[in-house]
């Protein structure tokens, strides 16, 4: 029987020549990416039992990202037992904060990612990694420890949906405009324990970082990850962060691989959609109520990057922030951060009247740097719009692409990008 690209990847991480859905495997895990807020706790269940060492320091990435800089003690501590974790082992891939972001955006970066490997981390959007080709998944804290501790994971081996994306999306509809219309059509549990496998020429013809996008909000509809096959795209992107074909395995889903559902999406026939409090798959299309805003947030591990800064920035061009809106904008790492200085965006968005922070997570989860008050109203580029989420209960969160962010931001009222000059070129 045929398999899929992930079934593939777990086979040969448990040394076995094929696996089924449902089968309990141990597999080897290639990397371990460890952020302050999770590792902690694994690193305490492992010196409490006398097995305080690590499986291979060079597969171990480390990246503070949650709660830096500090914005409390606390915050500091856990911060300074990430890193003296990192000395005490000898970790050299260690993003400290200034060399650093958001992990899961620093990895994808970074090269240490390969197709055809396996990444763990005590955090749910570790399935962003997918769109590299790899099986990239979140874990608890006590599978954490376990890979730390001997590079070694058990998994259930999980069924696959493939979404098939076709057709041109139209003007001002983004990657993260397509996901949100997957969520809304297969619901938050949707893809519950299943590997999203995108493909279609819509998928062809994307580049990673809306690759990115798309795997990364996997675990928004219950998904174990999010992958998309290696193509001349994942090779250049590896090439120019120096990996080379040779370097990795490239997995391909078999014809007669099986599939729990397939879905068909003509990219042609969505619409900049905004999915509404308090869940990912409440979808719907941009302006179709009069809603107004007092927040508006670009930034986090789903769109913080590069492109999505320069999406905001077009639209910010020339333009102000709505009085009574505060903007903030979070690029999602420092490499990230300097591009956008070096492109002159930075100017575009002090102009229009928008905060630019460092990069982390603050924000996206309600930690720092933008918390939410009782019944404020925030449009989101980031993924999760739960109750409580951003700071407040009474907040409302509103989750879009940074085109509709931006757009939003600028009338104060949730706003199709398509009616606003500039924006409809965003793709
Ligand atoms: C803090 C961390 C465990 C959490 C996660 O796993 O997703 C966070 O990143 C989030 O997005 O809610
Ligand atoms: S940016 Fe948001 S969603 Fe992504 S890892 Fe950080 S807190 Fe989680």
């Amino acid at each position: 029987m045929g398999m899929t690209i992930a079934e593939k990847i777990l086979a040969a991480h448990a040394g076995k020549d094929a696996v089924t859905p449902g089968e309990l495997l141990e597999c080897t895990t290639d990397l371990v990416l460890c952020h302050e807020i999770t590792t902690p706790a694994a690193l305490r269940m492992l010196e409490e039992r006398g097995m305080d060492r690590v499986f291979d320091p060079e597969k171990i990435v480390a990246v503070p990202d949650h709660s830096v800089p500090a914005m409390n003690i606390k915050a500091a501590q856990m911060y300074q037992k990430l890193k003296s974790w990192v000395h005490e082992k000898g970790i050299r891939h260690f993003y400290d904060v200034g060399r650093g972001g958001i992990a899961h955006v620093v990895l994808e970066n970074t090269g240490l990612l390969k197709p055809g490997q396996t990444l763990v981390s005590g955090d749910s959007h570790t399935c962003n990694g997918g769109a590299l080709g790899a099986f990239a998944t979140g874990v608890g804290s006590t599978d954490l420890a376990g890979a730390i501790y001997a590079g070694r994971v058990w998994f259930k081996v999980p069924e696959t949906m493939l979404i098939r994306v076709t057709g041109e999306a139209g003007p001002g509809v983004t990657p993260k405009d397509i996901v949100l219309e997957v969520i809304r059509q297969i619901g938050a549990d949707g893809a519950n324990y299943m590997v999203m496998e995108w493909v279609g020429d819509y998928i062809d013809n994307l580049d990673m970082e809306g690759r990115f996008t798309l795997t990364n909000m996997a675990i928004e509809a219950g998904g174990k990850t999010g992958i998309v096959a290696v193509d001349g795209t994942t090779r250049e992107y590896l090439r120019v962060r120096g990996v080379e074909p040779g370097e990795y395995t490239e997995y391909r889903s078999d014809p007669d691989a099986q599939y729990r559902v397939v879905l068909d999406i003509d990219a042609s026939q969505v619409e900049p959609t905004v999915a509404y409090p308090h869940i990912p798959s409440n979808g719907r299309v941009a302006g179709s109520d009069a809603i107004a805003v007092t927040h508006a947030y670009v930034g986090s591990c789903t769109n913080g990057r590069i492109s999505d800064l320069r999406e905001v920035a077009r639209i910010l061009r020339g333009r102000r922030v709505a009085d009574g809106v505060q903007m903030t904008i979070v690029p999602a790492t420092q490499a990230v951060w300097k591009q956008a200085a070096v492109e002159g965006l930075m100017e575009i968005f002090v102009d229009a009247g928008a905060t630019v922070s460092y990069p982390s997570c603050g924000a996206c989860l309600g930690m720092h740097t933008g918390v939410l008050g009782p019944n404020d109203v925030c449009i989101s580029s980031s993924n999760r719009n739960f109750v409580g989420r951003m700071g407040d209960p009474t907040a409302q969160i509103y989750l879009a692409s940074p085109a509709t962010v931006a757009a939003s931001a600028v009338t104060g009222m949730i706003t199709d990008p398509r009616t606003m000059q500039g924006a409809e070129a965003a793709d």
